[in-house]
């Protein structure tokens, strides 16, 4: 498993979900994946993106919404009532090359099979045809070249309501893995679709979700051999039923397992959502500092981090997701070099806690960083750091914010003491690598 160099040191992506069902914006925040009941998670699904099957399950609170909110229409309506008028790619991408993401990877098509460009098989069935009356595909792949950043394409092979099979998916111990479609037709659909995707957009992540069609698996190897020919420096993920992968990911809480790999990336919602869901509150999402922990966390240990935003129908960015990527480009702008082009600090010369105090740790080739949240008042600023014996230089500890600080070595590791290290933002402390201790 091998990725270029650009998506192991990009670190932090921007992930958008936007499609007809950011016009109902309707779910339950009931947790996070991984976090909630399985048995709950259908019909209680806090995916806004699933609008369509979450709406068609009897007695749900989303079926009831459907009904009385929206008189049962069909989902299409949803569609041509998309108008996004108020659409500007600039601006989105301004804000994500802010935050410091390096990549943007945006939903082509999604479970409701809704193409945001021209797909070929899909007819008027698309976003230049209908709603927006424009291809968003391009639209937002130039924005994001035009900022210097990667555009990436997110394509629902394993899953699509329309052109697949339609089951509604209520439990999943009582769907044949998710009612998938797998048959030779609709494989030939989705690979004429992927195909055309990379011929016109070259996207540099190839995000696949769900898996691929059994009738397609065959299809694969010649797939990916256009697309990294096409492409040299493209990325392919993880979930094409195992036909191939350069890196692996996790979402939310699921799948943790795979955040071993060499190369991966946890990919989640500012909220429990990745569709905009209008029930959201501060409660269910991320605050600046959370997301800017989260992205430590990530990176500390070796992943990169693709953070969703769920835009609203008008093309607007919902103000609760600009202000933590807002939160998460302020700390960025003094941060940014203890991020990017790091690498895990060896976990046997550092010991990275959970807890009080936060601590986290990345390494460049001649510093190690160390970064400080959480400390409690009764440590009076001061926190020790569990290094292995001369493998810093205390001498040489600075703060990346400017602010003072003071390191004394001590028998197991290195005090540090500073003012504010209780902020839930991480601080972060420089030292340099002495030269007389190997730490990969
Ligand atoms: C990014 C989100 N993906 C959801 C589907 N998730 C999966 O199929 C899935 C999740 C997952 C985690 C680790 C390895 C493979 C995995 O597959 C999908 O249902 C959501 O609407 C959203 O698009």
């Amino acid at each position: 498993m091998t990725v270029p160099g650009w998506f192991s040191e990009a670190k932090f992506g921007v992930f958008i979900h936007w499609g007809p069902y950011s016009v109902p914006a309707w779910a339950e925040p009931t947790g996070e994946l991984g976090a909630v009941d399985p048995e709950m998670w259908f019909a209680h699904n806090p995916y806004a993106e699933w609008y369509w099957n979450t709406s068609q399950i009897e007695g749900s609170p989303a079926y009831e919404h459907h009904r009385t909110v929206h008189g049962g229409r069909p989902y299409d309506d949803f569609l041509d009532a998309w108008q996004a008028e108020s659409f500007d790619p600039a601006d989105w991408i301004e804000l994500f090359a802010r935050a410091g993401a390096r990549y943007v990877v945006a939903t082509t098509k999604h479970h409701d099979g809704v193409a945001l460009w021209d797909a070929p098989g899909t007819g008027t069935r698309n976003t230049v045809h209908r709603g927006p009356h424009r291809d968003l595909i391009a639209d937002l792949a130039t924005a994001v070249r035009a900022r210097g950043l990667r555009f990436g394409a997110y394509y629902s092979g394993g899953l699509d309501w329309y052109a697949g099979r339609r089951a509604v998916i209520r439990h999943e111990d009582l769907i044949d893995d998710y009612g998938r479609p797998h048959e030779a037709a609709y494989a030939a659909y989705a690979l004429r679709q992927v195909r055309d995707l990379i011929d016109r957009y070259r996207p540099d992540v190839l995000w696949n979700d769900i898996g691929w069609p059994d009738a397609g698996m065959a299809d694969l190897p010649d797939l990916f051999a256009h697309y990294y020919a096409t492409v040299p420096e493209g990325v392919v993920n993880d979930r094409w039923d195992g036909a191939h992968a350069d890196y692996l990911t996790s979402e939310y809480q699921a799948n943790r397992q795979n955040e071993a790999a060499a190369h991966w990336e946890n990919c989640r919602g500012i909220g429990l959502s990745f569709g905009f869901n209008r029930n959201e509150g501060p409660e269910h999402l991320l605050d600046p500092a959370a997301a800017v922990r989260l992205l430590v966390d990530v990176v500390s240990r070796g992943g990169n981090l693709l953070l969703n935003v769920g835009p609203k129908a008008d093309g607007t960015l919902p103000g609760e997701q600009r202000a933590v990527l807002e939160g998460i480009a302020s700390w960025t702008a003094a941060h940014a070099g203890a991020v990017y082009a790091t690498r895990p600090l060896d976990p046997g010369a550092a010991m990275s806690h959970d807890g009080t105090p936060w601590i986290r740790w990345t390494r460049d080739d001649d510093h190690a960083y160390a970064f400080l949240a959480d400390v409690p008042d009764s440590a009076r600023g001061q926190v020790l750091l569990k290094t292995g014996p001369g493998m810093l230089d205390p001498a040489t500890a600075v703060r990346l914010d400017g602010r003072p600080v003071r390191a004394d070595a001590v028998p197991d590791g290195i005090v540090v003491t500073s003012a504010e290290l209780g902020a839930p933002l991480p601080t972060v402390v420089r030292f340099a690598l002495t030269t007389s201790r190997s730490v990969d």
